[in-house]
């Protein structure tokens, strides 16, 4: 079966700093593949190319067999592929429910602003923000932002979803619902690529791991074998991680 998404030769460097370097991967439909890797390793970055935030430098991005690398970001949320941000973006004028339903306005089946605020409702109670929706959004806790972002990426109704580690900074108690909301969201269809240092939710949820270092894919494999791998450890552990 194709990839869902396909990831070929991928450079990006920012000056001198060579960000991602000769990157490959592959996401199938249905995989919960977890993005992990030390500070810096490029993963952010891989998110930023796939979404058009940044062009690369060399290098192919497929999504099914639409190339992503020549779209702007607009066109490649209409495709279908939706995130959430490690430094959460919410607009703060906004009321929760409007800054979701943006999320539908331009997403893979964009519809008017008063239909877009409807289909906000279920996605509140299912990030957890029922009952608020008319919410300032700026008086939200950091929690509470990651959940509007989150509900806001699924009103894009994307099959790809990119999360930059929204289960950090979590407590324990909401770390068990989020791992069981990314579960359902998994459950549902989607496939989804997530950047994690959360290692128990990576073995909770990842169907495959891939592993970056110094801008390289260094191990992919099952949570288990890729956390196992040396290169690993050794990454993890400041090491050469190319050894
Ligand atoms: N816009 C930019 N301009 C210059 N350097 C950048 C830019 N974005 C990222 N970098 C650098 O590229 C490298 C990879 O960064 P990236 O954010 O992708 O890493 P990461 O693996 O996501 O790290 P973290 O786990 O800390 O979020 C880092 O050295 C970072 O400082």
């Amino acid at each position: 079966m194709q990839p869902l998404l396909r990831i070929v030769g991928l450079h990006k460097s920012f000056g001198g700093l060579r960000a991602v370097e000769a990157m490959a991967a592959s996401v199938r439909q249905g995989d919960v593949l977890g993005l992990v890797g030390p500070n810096g390793s490029g993963k952010t970055t891989v998110l930023d190319l796939i979404t058009g935030a940044l062009k690369p430098d060399q290098g192919m991005i497929l999504f099914g067999d639409r190339r992503l690398d020549r779209l702007p970001p607009h066109a490649i949320t209409r495709l279908g592929i939706a995130r959430t941000f490690q430094l959460v973006r919410i607009m703060p004028s906004l009321t929760i429910a409007e800054n979701v339903a943006i999320g539908a306005m331009f997403g893979a089946d964009p519809c008017s602003p008063a239909e877009a605020l409807a289909r906000a409702l279920p996605l509140l109670s299912r990030v957890g923000l029922a009952g608020r929706a008319d919410h300032p959004a700026a008086r939200l806790t950091y929690i509470d932002q990651k959940r509007v972002e989150l509900a806001r990426a699924l009103a894009a109704r994307p099959r790809l979803l990119l999360l930059d580690e929204w289960l950090a900074g979590l407590n324990p108690s909401e770390l068990v619902q989020g791992i069981a909301l990314v579960r359902a969201l998994a459950e549902d269809g989607i496939t989804i690529v997530m950047v994690e240092h959360v290692m128990d939710a990576i073995r909770a949820l990842c169907t495959r791991v891939l592993v970056m270092n110094a801008g390289r894919a260094v191990a992919e494999g099952t949570p288990e074998q890729a956390l196992s791998d040396p290169a690993v450890i050794a990454a993890y552990l400041g090491e050469d991680g190319d050894a």
